[in-house]
This record gives structure tokens, C-alpha cells and sequence, in this order.
């Protein structure tokens, strides 16, 4: 890869990143001393299953099509075989939204982003899904604790998105060439900000695979307490990635 290649690739998907990131960072910044008051808590609290998760499935799909566009601004990723763009969005669409939520994060009171205020665990009790939600808190701490950049941030979506080790990649090669491009632009990055040392501490893929998994069994369990709600009420993006 030239320099001027590696050049472009890294504003490309820093670029990429600021112009799909839903709210700023530093929006979400200014926001975050503003929790939600203990009636506010128990309003929620007391909201039924069935309207609780179709309010979160709505907000986690509103940022999942900013995830989509940020794959397409991604040079390379439109040129990849449509088939193969539709199994990276499948199965890394949960964990990059995992890894942007983090930034919504008040690693200091523990509470995130939601619904124009931030939110403690608790609040998500109605859900029925306390496991998941105490693994998504957990992953949040230790991303926030790395303090990533908006550019660390961006590369990071990339490499996980580019995954190309799934299975079922047709072209896994060029999957293969266009991540070790892109994961080279940003070993370059951390190397001129003297940040290698993240590349360790980013969380491992199996971790972010599990809670995945577990955002799928916890869907599962709910659309067995009510089969027609997911069909009905979830956007078609949603079900079209999870169902
Ligand atoms: C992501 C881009 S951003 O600009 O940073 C941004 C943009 C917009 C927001 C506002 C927002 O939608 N916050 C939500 N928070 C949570 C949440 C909930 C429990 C713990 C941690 C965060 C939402 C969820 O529904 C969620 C998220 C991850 C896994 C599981 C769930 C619940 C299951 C039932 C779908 S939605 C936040 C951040």
C-alpha cells in the first residue's frame, strides 16, 4: 500500500465515521450529568414487556441504518460481492452498535444514553433481560475506560465490520485484503499517537460475539411470550438482521 493510499484509507474511514455517528461526541458529552429522576426510573420501570422492548428495538434499529450507511461510505466495501456485504451487516450490524453505544456511556455513573437522558441498569428492568443488559454495561466500562478516540472509534468499527474470517464469505480473500489494508491504517494511526498499546485492550471478539448471542435468546424468549409483536411492531430492518 502506497503512502498516499494509506493517506486516503485513513481519512476515508474517519470521514466515514463522522458523518454516520448519529449524535457527536461531544453532544453526548454535554448531555451525560443528565439522569433520569426516580419517578422518571419507575415510569419506565413499570412499563410493560411487550412496550419496553418494541421502544428499544426501535432506538437500536434507528442506529443500526446509521451503521449501514457507514459500511457503505467504507472504500471497498461496496465493491465487495453484494452477498458478502449482507453477511458482514448481519453479523457484525449488533456488534458494532455495541462498541458506538459505549460512547453514550457515563463510565462514572454508570448510566447510558437514552431516550434524551441517561439511563442506570435498572431502568431497562421491565425488559426481562438483566443478563444482557448487565453484559452491555460491563462492555461499556472497559471500552470507556480505554478512552477511545472518535478516529480510534472509527477504525475500530472497520476492522470489526471487516470481519474476514465468517463463514459464509464467498469472496473471503478480498474480504481478507481489504481488512489487513484498513487494520495496517490503523496500527499506522496508534503508532503516530503512541496508542498501541489498545490494540490489546480492545475488547476480544468472543466477548462481543456472546453478548450477540445473548441479545438473539433474550429475542427468542420474548417472541415466545409474544409471538405476534416482533412480527407486527419491530421495523423490517430489525427483523430482516435478527429474525
Ligand atoms: C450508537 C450511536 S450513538 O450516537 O452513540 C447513540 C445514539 C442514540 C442513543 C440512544 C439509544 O438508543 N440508547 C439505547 N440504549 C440502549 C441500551 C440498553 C441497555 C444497555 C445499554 C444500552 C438501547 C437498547 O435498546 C439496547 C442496546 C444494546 C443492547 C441491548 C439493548 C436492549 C435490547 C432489548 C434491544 S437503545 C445512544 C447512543
Amino acid at each position: 500500500i502506497s503512502a498516499t493510499e494509506l493517506e486516503l484509507l485513513m481519512q476515508n474511514v474517519i470521514f466515514a465515521h463522522q458523518e454516520t455517528c448519529q449524535f457527536r461526541q461531544e453532544n453526548l458529552q454535554i448531555l451525560r450529568w443528565e439522569t433520569f429522576s426516580p419517578e422518571e426510573m419507575q415510569n419506565f420501570q413499570q412499563k410493560p414487556m411487550d412496550q419496553m422492548w418494541e421502544r428499544c428495538v426501535c432506538h437500536i434499529t434507528d442506529a443500526i441504518q446509521y451503521i449501514v450507511e457507514f459500511a457503505k461510505r467504507l472504500s471497498g466495501f461496496t465493491d465487495l460481492n453484494p452477498n458478502d456485504q449482507i453477511v458482514l451487516l448481519k453479523a457484525g450490524a449488533m456488534e458494532l452498535l455495541l462498541i458506538r453505544m459505549s460512547r453514550a456511556f457515563n463510565c462514572f455513573n454508570n448510566t447510558v444514553f437514552f431516550e434524551g437522558k441517561y439511563a442506570q441498569l435498572e431502568l431497562f428492568h421491565s425488559l426481562g433481560c438483566t443478563d444482557l443488559i448487565t453484559s452491555m454495561f460491563d462492555l461499556c466500562q472497559s471500552l470507556c475506560a480505554l478512552n477511545l478516540s472518535e478516529h480510534e472509534m472509527a477504525f475500530f468499527n472497520a476492522i470489526t465490520l471487516l470481519n474476514p474470517s465468517y463463514p459464509w464469505l464467498q469472496d473471503k480473500h478480498k474480504v481478507d485484503t481489504l481488512y489487513r489494508k484498513i487494520h495496517f491504517a490503523f496500527r499506522h494511526l496508534l503508532r503516530r499517537t503512541h496508542r498501541e498499546f489498545i490494540l490489546m485492550k480492545l475488547p476480544e471478539k468472543e466477548k462481543l460475539s456472546n453478548i450477540c448471542q445473548l441479545h438473539l435468546e433474550k429475542l427468542n424468549i420474548f417472541r415466545q411470550m409474544y409471538p405476534t409483536i416482533a412480527w407486527e411492531r419491530f421495523p423490517p430492518l430489525y427483523k430482516e438482521l435478527f429474525i
